[in-house]
């Protein structure tokens, strides 16, 4: 299995963002905007709560894959790079 990272996810959503191919959840998440996938995010890290207190931990790293994955499309969204968080990290 492969594995992939966080900086390879990134790299492969802003290539999404860039050559926007049909059928991407991606494209159409950045084209609904920031508001909807600030909810999105909301909705996510509510869910990696639940998942956390009441379900296995299989469950909370899927829930938790999903969050990262709604925070890096907010990130293209909002043009902040990977550098850009980590500075503050
Ligand atoms: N890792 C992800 C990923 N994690 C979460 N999601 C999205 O987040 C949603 C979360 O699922 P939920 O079941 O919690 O939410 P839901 O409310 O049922 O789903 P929606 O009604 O919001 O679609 C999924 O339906 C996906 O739309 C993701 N969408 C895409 N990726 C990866 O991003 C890359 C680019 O994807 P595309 O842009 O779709 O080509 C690919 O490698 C994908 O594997």
């Amino acid at each position: 299995m492969v594995v992939k990272t966080f900086e390879a996810l990134f790299a492969e959503l802003t290539q999404r963002a860039e050559t926007r191919p049909e059928g991407s959840g991606t494209v159409a998440a950045l084209d609904a905007g920031v508001h909807a996938i600030g909810k999105k995010v909301v909705e996510e890290a509510a869910e990696v709560w639940m998942a956390a207190e009441y379900e296995s931990n299989e469950a909370a790293a899927e829930e938790i894959s999903q969050l990262l994955y709604h925070l890096q499309v907010m990130m293209i969204a909002k043009g902040i790079s990977l550098d850009d968080v980590y500075k503050h990290l």
